[in-house]
Formats: C-alpha cells, sequence, structure tokens
C-alpha cells in the first residue's frame, strides 16, 4: 500500500514545483540528507524532464502519471464561480484555453492544431474568494471548502478511471500553503492514512493560474533569451514556493517507524524531526534541507541573471545599430511596439504588415519571444515594428520581471500600437490589463497618451452580426453536467459558513494533521548579494511577496469597476478597426502611425519594400505589386 502511495505522493507536483527524487535515497534509509541531489535540478520543461518523467524512468512498473509522455499533459480545469454569467463564461473560455495552450512544439511544429483540440475536461465551483473576500480564500487551507474539495476529488477520480489526468489547474491564485494542501504532499497522505483518516485531497500536481502561465512561457520560448527569462520566472516563483511542512505534534507521534517511507518523500517537501534547534518541532536535518535549496535557488539565479544582462547588453547595442541602420547621420529608423493582451491578433498584423511571417497561432502565449520586422510607411519612412510577448490579467509579476529585457522594447519604443480583439466580449477589461502592465513595466504618460489603439478582428464581428449570434448567452446552462455535483449543498455549507468566517482564524485543530508554513525569506531574498533585485520594479517601486498577495485578492476583486472605469473611454480612444487577415483597416493603420510619427528619415522607395499600399488612386500600382 505505501508503494502505491509512494507513486501518487512522488508525482504530485510539476518540474518547476518538485526537485527530481535522488534514485540512491529511494533505496537508502540514512539520514535525510541523501535525499538532496548534489546539484540544483534543473527547471528544464514538464514535457522533457519532468520529475514525473524521471520517476518513470527510475520505476518502470510506474505508469501512473503521464501514460503517453510525448502528448500535451490532460488537465482538469476547475474555475471558481464568477457572478454574472457572462464574467463567469470569459474567465471559463480563458481558463480552458490556457490549458490548451500547454503545449512544447515538436520540429518547429505542435501536434494538434488548437482548434481541433477537445475542450478540456472542467468544472466549476464555488469561489471562496468572491463570497467572503476579507478572510475567506486567504484564511483557507485548501483555498477552496470542504465540500468543494470533495466533488473535485471526486471527479478527477472518475475522469482517473477513464482517460486519466496529469495535472488539476484552478484558475485562481493560490498559496504555496493552499496549492501544497490541495496536492497533498505524501507525508499527509501518509498521516491520514495512519490517523485512519479518509482524504479527501486531490494527490495530482495542481497548478495555479501563475503556476499555468510561467509553464506555458517555458514551454513556448524558442530563443535562448526567453528561456533563460521563463526559467528565471519559475525559479522566483518556485522561491516564493518554498514550503516547510510543520507536522503537529499528533502527526508527528503518529509519524514515528516510517524512517525509511520518509525517504520517498519528494526532496523539495520539508520533513522536520524533532531535534535540537529550530522553533516548535522543526530540527536541524529539515532547517538544513530548505536552507540547502533556498541557496541551489539563489546560485542558479544569479547565474541567470548574469546572462540575463548580458543578453539586455547586446539588446542596448542592436537597438542602437537599427535606429542608425540605412539612414544618414543624425536620423534614426522608430521602432513601433505592438502590444496587447494575447490572442489579440499582434502576430498576424505584424505578419500582414510586413513581409515577415511570424508564428500565429490561436494558443496563448504563441509569442514569448520579440520580433522586429521591417515596414515602409505610406511617407516613404521606414520603422521597424516589434511584435512581443502578450499580457493577460493577473500577469504574474515574477514574469515581469524575468522578462526585463523583452519588455524594455517596449518601454524603448518610440511609439506604441494597442491590438485589441474586438470580438472579445471583455474588451474593456482587456484594455485596462494592458494599460496597467504598461504602466507597470514604465512606460511614460506621453507615450500612453500617444498610443494608437487597433480594434483588430473586426471581420469577426461581421460574422456574428451576420449570423445573429447573441454577445451574452446563459452560459451556466452550457455546463449542464459539468456543474459542481453538491452544487446546492455546497452552496448552504458556503452560506452558513460565510455568516460566520469573517472573523475566523484558520483551525489549529489535529484533525488538519499537517499545518504548512511558508517561509518567509523575503528578506535574505532582497538583501541578496547581488547587483540587481528583481522584486523590484522598473520605478523603482518593490513588487514582493505583498504584491503577489495583492494579485490573489484583485483577482476577486470587483471586475465590473474596471469595465466601468475604461467604458467610458472605450469608443473614443479607438483609432482604427482592422481585419488582421482580409486586410481591412491596414492601410489607415500605417498612415496614423506615419502622422504619429511626424517627419522622419525617408528611404528610397521600392515597390517591392511595401506590402502594403495607399489604396484606391493607387489601385494600378497595387496590381503591380501583386
Ligand atoms: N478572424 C480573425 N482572426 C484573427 C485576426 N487576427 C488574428 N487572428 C487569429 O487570432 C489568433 C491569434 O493570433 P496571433 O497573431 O497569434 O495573436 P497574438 O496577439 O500574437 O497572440 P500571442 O502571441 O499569444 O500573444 C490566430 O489564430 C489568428 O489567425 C483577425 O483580424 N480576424
Ligand atoms: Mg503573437
Amino acid at each position: 500500500m505505501l508503494r502505491s502511495i509512494a507513486h501518487k505522493g512522488s508525482a504530485l507536483s510539476l518540474k518547476s514545483l518538485l526537485t527530481p527524487i535522488n534514485p540512491s535515497s529511494s533505496s537508502s534509509s540514512s539520514s535525510s540528507s541523501t535525499l538532496i541531489s548534489p546539484q540544483f535540478p534543473p527547471l528544464s520543461s514538464f514535457f522533457s524532464n519532468s520529475p514525473i518523467l524521471e520517476r518513470k524512468q527510475l520505476d518502470p512498473n510506474h505508469d501512473e502519471f503521464n501514460k503517453d509522455p510525448d502528448a500535451p499533459p490532460r488537465l482538469f480545469v476547475v474555475q471558481p464561480r464568477f457572478r454574472p454569467e457572462t464574467h463567469l463564461r470569459t474567465k471559463l473560455e480563458e481558463a480552458l484555453n490556457l490549458a490548451n495552450s500547454l503545449e512544447q512544439q515538436r520540429d518547429g511544429f505542435y501536434e494538434t492544431e488548437f482548434l481541433d483540440k477537445e475542450t478540456p475536461p472542467h468544472l466549476v465551483v464555488q469561489n471562496p474568494a468572491a463570497r467572503s473576500p476579507r478572510a475567506g480564500a486567504m484564511l483557507l487551507n485548501t483555498y477552496f471548502r470542504d465540500g468543494t474539495v470533495k466533488t473535485v476529488k471526486c471527479h478527477v477520480n472518475d475522469l482517473e478511471s477513464k482517460d486519466g489526468v496529469d495535472a488539476i489547474f484552478v484558475n485562481a491564485i493560490l498559496t504555496g500553503i493552499q496549492q501544497r494542501n490541495l496536492e497533498a504532499s505524501f507525508l499527509y497522505l501518509m498521516i491520514c492514512t495512519c490517523l485512519d483518516s479518509q482524504s479527501q485531497v486531490w494527490a495530482k500536481p495542481v497548478l495555479d493560474r501563475i503556476g499555468l502561465i510561467i509553464e506555458l512561457f517555458n514551454a513556448h520560448a524558442q530563443t535562448k533569451e526567453a528561456k533563460l527569462q521563463a526559467e528565471l520566472a519559475a525559479l522566483m516563483y518556485k522561491r516564493s514556493r518554498l514550503v516547510r511542512l510543520q507536522v503537529r505534534k499528533g502527526g508527528v507521534l503518529h509519524l514515528v517507524g516510517v524512517e525509511e517511507q520518509k525517504l520517498l518523500v519528494p526532496e523539495d517537501l520539508m520533513v522536520f524531526r524533532r531535534g535540537s534547534g529550530g522553533r516548535g518541532f522543526i530540527s536541524g536535518a529539515g532547517e538544513t534541507e530548505l536552507q540547502l535549496q533556498r541557496r541551489r535557488i539563489l546560485d542558479r539565479r544569479k547565474q541567470l541573471l548574469s546572462e540575463i544582462k548580458e543578453v539586455r547588453r547586446t539588446r542596448a547595442m542592436q537597438r542602437a545599430a537599427r535606429k542608425r541602420q540605412g539612414v544618414s547621420p543624425g536620423q534614426e529608423i522608430a521602432t513601433v511596439a505592438v502590444v496587447g493582451y494575447t490572442n489579440a491578433g499582434k502576430s498576424t498584423l505584424v505578419s500582414a504588415l510586413s513581409n515577415n511571417y511570424l508564428c500565429c497561432d490561436d494558443r496563448l502565449f504563441a509569442t514569448v519571444d520579440t520580433k522586429l520586422s521591417s515596414v515602409i510607411l505610406p511617407s516613404g519612412r521606414k520603422v521597424v515594428l516589434s511584435d512581443t510577448v502578450g499580457f493577460i490579467s493577473d500577469l504574474p509579476v515574477q514574469l515581469v520581471e524575468a522578462f526585463h529585457a523583452t519588455l524594455e522594447e517596449v518601454v524603448e519604443a518610440d511609439l506604441l500600437v494597442h491590438v485589441l480583439d474586438a470580438s472579445a466580449p471583455n474588451l474593456n477589461e482587456h484594455r485596462e490589463t494592458v494599460m496597467q502592465v504598461l504602466e507597470r513595466i514604465g512606460v511614460s504618460k506621453e507615450k500612453l497618451q500617444n498610443m494608437i489603439e487597433v480594434w483588430n478582428k473586426v471581420d469577426l464581428l461581421e460574422k456574428k452580426s451576420d449570423i445573429g449570434e447573441p454577445d451574452d448567452g446563459d452560459y451556466a446552462s452550457s455546463f449542464s453536467g459539468e456543474e459542481d455535483a453538491d452544487n446546492t449543498s455546497d452552496e448552504l455549507i458556503d452560506q452558513h459558513v460565510n455568516e460566520q468566517d469573517i472573523e475566523a482564524e484558520p483551525s489549529d485543530d489535529l484533525g488538519d494533521g499537517i499545518c504548512d508554513e511558508q517561509d518567509d525569506y523575503s528578506d535574505d531574498w532582497l538583501s541578496g548579494d547581488d547587483e540587481q533585485d528583481p522584486w523590484v520594479g522598473y520605478d523603482g517601486r518593490s513588487v514582493g511577496r505583498e504584491n503577489v498577495k495583492d494579485q490573489q485578492n484583485e483577482f476577486s476583486g470587483d471586475w465590473k469597476a474596471a469595465a466601468k472605469s475604461s467604458q467610458s473611454q472605450s469608443e473614443s480612444t479607438c483609432h482604427v478597426k482592422t481585419s488582421a487577415v482580409s486586410g481591412v483597416g491596414l492601410q489607415e493603420l500605417l498612415e496614423i502611425i506615419d502622422e504619429k510619427l511626424g517627419p522622419g528619415p525617408v528611404v528610397e522607395r521600392s515597390v517591392f519594400d511595401r506590402k502594403w499600399r495607399p489604396p484606391c488612386s493607387e489601385d494600378n500600382e497595387i496590381a503591380v505589386e501583386q
């Protein structure tokens, strides 16, 4: 029995959250320090080098997870409920797209066309954060209430008996403790078994929104620069999730004599034994492991930062050279950064405007690397269009910080073009999100005011109106069979608990067995010997752990207010409506860019330089060009 538990428990985290088990340690019964592998584990891809796969290699009988390691992971999506239903609909659609986007290219191609992919299994559940944002979700050890955890567990068991599931994606921001509790460490399962209590934990790797977005960046990064930055983001995320498992009195008593089982605990789950030093039941051995983990992270981070510093230096030199290229001294080639929410059509638009074919895909975060394309404007002026990474609501601070070098292209650009998906029902929310990120990375007010707003995908709007498709439907009805099975009872429980939990403190019951604490190393982290502190924003403001917590609060915040505030600006800020696929509005967009940039260096015009050309009067020229 313990062996089967070990299998489940040992495959509980994705690669960025777990360190692989040292094979030798699993057969040894020596001190817990033998669990630690001598080098910092590579934060490599979930697909290529996940702990799950490594364990599989270690144990040929192990076939419970990732049955087909070459296929994208099967995620079960858990979406906390939002009101109104239209908001829930957009959140769920995004969550499903995020889940389906997690796939690594092989030989430059994805295995499956995005649109051919099946909708991942999903479940809409009660949202404790929406019900009692003041005291609810942040204080719950599992984020969700017990009823919801049980319901999810039932669905996971059901899926396991069918196609299987590799991980659970919770479309919310979880704390490390909540995530660990939902996954349940091997240790937790063991204690539950010892205590003869029935475990409701999911016993699957759990990805929260931030974790999945970071996984996506790692999976889609192609260039060395993007890979370095994605790894740094994963490292910072992992760093913020180092969790110390503190075994309470009852748990410790039940653990006596299970030394060798302890060796099967994934090594980043700290096991504390009674002994000298430390607080409470924390002993030297456990703390040493934790400190070692921390030191490895710091070392790797230092190495990554120095490599990224080199990338930034090269980028700055390339930028300077680019500005001078092909124009007379004293003149510069302007850079226009194309920014926007992920999947708004930025790469398609840049491809359509230039002769460069860029990777365009329905997967979210298809572009993680910045790509430059030159374009000749109607005036004959040459500019460089920079297609860059897209944004998303609750963009992890770790990513924004790690992608400093890439986002510098945006900050340094002469002009910004903000591409919005005109067909998105939450267009205003998208706009607000992008504006917030731009402000956060330090784009000046003047540039924001001068920014061109493009409503792309207008062809879809036309299609919608042609077929008379309503904008909002009763989305809930489309989830029949997927809804929380014990919705009613869960709701009643929630209502009942809700009245009490404003004052409620986290339970201290022994029944919890394990109380996880998240180690606070922020001081050490910030006062590290590195010259650059990745937690400090571009404007010098700290974007540390508090901001992550703020994000968690904001996630359940009043989206309506945000939408309302931007509603008033919506129509007025749209400069041009385009369809990157049909070509509508592209010429107009180039003219506006021309106008905004003002007079500049003109390169010798050649019909072959321009993909887009003035309409009407120059029809003949168009024919020649084509
Ligand atoms: N119908 C329609 N589809 C579009 C249009 N522009 C882009 N698309 C589609 O939208 C999807 C996303 O386009 P991308 O250009 O990859 O979007 P992006 O903004 O670069 O996305 P990320 O790189 O993931 O941030 C692709 O399937 C495109 O074919 C448009 O004007 N109309
Ligand atoms: Mg793109």
